[in-house]
């Protein structure tokens, strides 16, 4: 596929703008060639013992849900350069939004996910109102030569409403940038490997006696 060719500036212009009107973005090419081949690396030297079978919820009330998500996940820590220039492109990203867009973006978590052929994430939400600080969600895939037929698309709905939603194919540098609380989304079955990193930057809803996000 042809598409523009972007620098960080014009990109992180055109997602602020698009979050701004709809409250999601999505942009193809996104993430730096050479970026994505250092967490395609990163990714594939990960022992398959690293990833854990993905929960729902937060450390405290993790839940594994055989019936909602199937995929694999391992956190990024920036203990490898690939994960520091990963955190370190998120963290530009969230010091623009922050300063275009007052989000008052305070932290970044984020995980490698691995979906085997047949797995799949069913329609949810990151976030639910008051309950959590996961404010905005990114996702960024790292599968050269996605095609029809492959599945695994991301489905993005507009509201709780919506049935139809648009279908994004997880090819490598395709980056989705929504509201937490806002968009439904889901994954649908993948016919092969499927690679992915998903992030959620948060803000800070720390009170005395509570240290949120922990440090
Ligand atoms: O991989 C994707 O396309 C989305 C993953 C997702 O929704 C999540 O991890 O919360
Ligand atoms: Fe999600």
């Amino acid at each position: 596929m042809v598409h523009k060719v972007w620098t960080n500036d014009t990109l992180f212009d055109a997602i602020a703008h698009d979050l701004t009107v709809d409250g999601f973005s999505i942009k193809h090419g996104a993430l730096p060639p050479e970026l994505i081949s250092a967490l395609q690396s990163q990714q594939l030297m990960i022992p398959e013992s690293n990833f854990k079978n993905a929960g729902i919820g937060r450390e405290t009330d993790f839940i594994q849900n055989e019936f909602v998500r199937t995929d694999e996940i391992c956190w990024i820590t920036g203990n490898t350069e690939a994960g520091k220039s990963w955190l370190d492109w998120a963290s530009n990203l969230q010091n623009y939004l922050n300063k275009r867009l007052y989000l008052g973006l305070f932290s970044f978590e984020s995980h490698f996910a691995h979906y085997a052929p047949g797995k799949y994430y069913k329609r949810h939400l990151d976030a639910f109102k008051g309950e959590t600080n996961r404010v905005l969600s990114i996702v960024v895939y790292l599968n050269s030569g996605w095609s029809q037929g492959d599945g695994g698309e991301l489905v993005m709905y507009k509201n709780q409403h919506d049935l139809e939603g648009i279908s994004v194919a997880p090819q490598q540098g395709t980056l989705v940038a929504f509201l937490s609380e806002e968009f439904p989304h889901e994954v649908l079955p993948t016919k092969r490997d499927r690679y992915s990193i998903a992030g959620w930057f948060r803000v800070n809803s720390s009170s005395r006696d509570k240290v949120d996000p922990p440090a």
